[in-house]
């Protein structure tokens, strides 16, 4: 059934079809501020079910599948996804309120990448062998085999519903686990819309399972305690990966965890500035600051300081806000209204803290339904200390402090002066100094010249308080599977 713009009822997809129960909650599109579509948050019965339908398919056909047709699902789910791009495209917007363009070049386009990428990983997996001399003068040949973790419970945050949850199934399912997904109670659409996927492309029963809900008392939570899960992969704040950490604790699952940031760019004298005021302003404000390696602190070499300022205002005050099918809308609002209560607390904070805001600062002037929406003004300061809160505390929003240094000691000082580690970038046109101060950034992925350029091969995921572990590539595979050495004496 297509995606339809009345107002929808997204179910809880247990065991390979849509179930009913739960208690009803709304799911608001927030280029209007209007309620959508509702969705019905799976009570314990409900994740202890899907949690159930889970393990059966580990331990049936799923389990039993080959490699090769393991991974022709795979590929079937990129096509199922691609086929219904429309879909997948309308409800990913009626959720996130995000600029058609967007939606259409990054979000959907990435949900059936992520799936193509990790067939292929999958396929072509090297498998680790060592040969040893035995002390009795002998030979014994090593080799170690993989296998699923079994039942892994998945949690997607909000900013980029579709890439994330993805991210994390895709690699999943390729390695031959069982997963339960707990999407954002924000933006549940397309990862329901995924179930109707699974069951058209014939996905077996269980293999992939939706439980709407909440964090705390909700259904994340009776998922990350649940005894019968194995490992819990989750995107979202780092407070909540503590949370998580404790709920999981007592059943020692393996985790995975991609958190917050507080994102650093580096802007040297010799950089080609009008690259990096580009490059920059699409960092700072594309999904309206809604992405975790977002910079929120620009540091600046002082003889570029004001023309780089120049510039990025420029590029702020370029951006036209609206509803997400308007022509030339290229920002759209952020997700709810709290979070937007959040931002423009941290709008107040900066110039309480004596910033000079260079544009922005407070709240469109809109009309029409979007005048109903959880817009703000893409906003820039200057004159901030530093150690600022808003430079020290992530406001995940559309918003940057720029800060000018004299030194590459004090920016690689400063870039690094947070309990963060997700993401950095540096522009210069010195490429000795681009790969010194990119490996001085206490960081998982940092970009030189550029941002959001992305190899799904790679290692991805946070230093410090912004993660746990990494995903992507082989390192994914090194999550969701665990090797069993085999040690033969010949
Ligand atoms: N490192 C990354 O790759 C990455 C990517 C995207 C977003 N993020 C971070 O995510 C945050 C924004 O997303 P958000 O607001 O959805 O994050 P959030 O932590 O509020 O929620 C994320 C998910 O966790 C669930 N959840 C909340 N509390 C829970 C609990 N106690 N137990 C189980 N589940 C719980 C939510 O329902 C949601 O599905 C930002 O901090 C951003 O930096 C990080
Ligand atoms: N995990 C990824 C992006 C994360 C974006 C955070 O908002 C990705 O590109 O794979």
């Amino acid at each position: 059934m297509a995606f339809s713009s009345e107002t929808r009822h997204l179910r809880n997809y247990v065991g390979g079809r849509f179930v009913d129960g739960g208690r009803p909650f709304d799911v608001v599109d927030p280029a209007t501020g209007k309620v959508h579509a509702i969705a019905y948050e799976a009570n314990r019965p409900i994740v202890d079910a899907a949690v159930a339908a889970a393990r059966r398919a580990v331990e049936g056909e799923w389990g039993r599948m080959t490699l090769a047709r393991r991974r022709s699902m795979l590929v079937a789910v990129a096509e199922g996804i691609e086929k219904r791009f429309d879909d997948f495209l309308a409800a990913e917007i009626a959720d996130t309120g995000k600029p058609h363009g967007l939606a259409h070049h990054l979000d959907i386009p990435r949900g059936a990448a992520n799936f193509r990428v990790f067939a292929d990983v999958i396929a072509n997996l090297p498998a680790e062998s060592f040969e040893m001399d035995t002390p009795d003068g002998g030979r014994a040949l090593n080799y170690a085999v993989r296998r699923p973790l079994g039942v892994v419970g998945v949690i997607s945050p909000w900013n980029l519903p579709l890439l994330l949850m993805t991210w994390k199934v895709a690699p999943a399912l390729a390695c031959g686990n069982a997963v339960v997904v707990k999407p954002s109670e924000e933006t549940p659409s397309t990862t329901t819309l995924l179930g109707e996927v699974m069951s058209a492309v014939g996905m077996p029963d269980g293999v992939f399972n939706v439980i709407h809900g909440f964090g705390p008392d909700s259904a994340g939570e009776f998922l990350t305690s649940h005894p019968g899960v194995r490992a819990i992969t989750f995107t979202g704040e780092t407070r909540t990966g503590a949370a998580i950490m404790r709920a999981a604790a007592p059943t020692v699952k393996a985790l995975s965890f991609e958190l917050g940031g507080k994102n650093p760019a580096v802007v040297f004298a010799d950089a080609d500035l009008d690259a990096a005021v580009a490059g920059l302003s699409r960092a700072v404000f594309l999904n309206t600051g809604q992405i975790c390696l977002a910079p929120e602190r620009i540091y600046v070499e002082r003889p570029v300081f004001d023309a780089f300022v120049r510039g990025m205002k420029a590029r702020a005050e370029a951006l036209k806000p609206g509803l997400p099918e308007e022509a030339g809308v290229d920002f759209g609002p952020l997700i709810s209204d709290e979070h937007r209560q959040k931002v423009l607390g941290y709008y107040r904070m900066a110039v309480e803290d004596g910033a000079q805001v260079v544009t922005g600062g407070g709240i469109p002037a809109l009309s029409g339904e979007a005048a109903g929406g959880f817009f703000v003004e893409p906003t820039l300061w200057t004159g901030l200390a530093h150690d600022a809160r808003v430079c020290r505390e992530e406001l995940f929003g559309p918003c940057a402090a720029i800060i000018p240094f004299d030194s590459e000691e004090e920016a690689v000082r400063m870039a690094n002066d947070t309990e963060y580690g997700l993401a950095a970038s540096i522009w210069t046109t010195n490429l000795s100094r681009g790969h010194r101060v990119a490996a001085a950034m206490e960081v998982g992925i940092c970009w030189v010249n550029s941002w959001f350029l992305r190899d799904l091969r790679t290692a991805f995921g946070g230093a410090k308080l912004s993660g746990v572990g990494r995903e992507g590539g082989v390192h994914s595979v090194n999550f969701y599977s665990e090797p069993t050495n085999i040690c033969i004496r010949l």
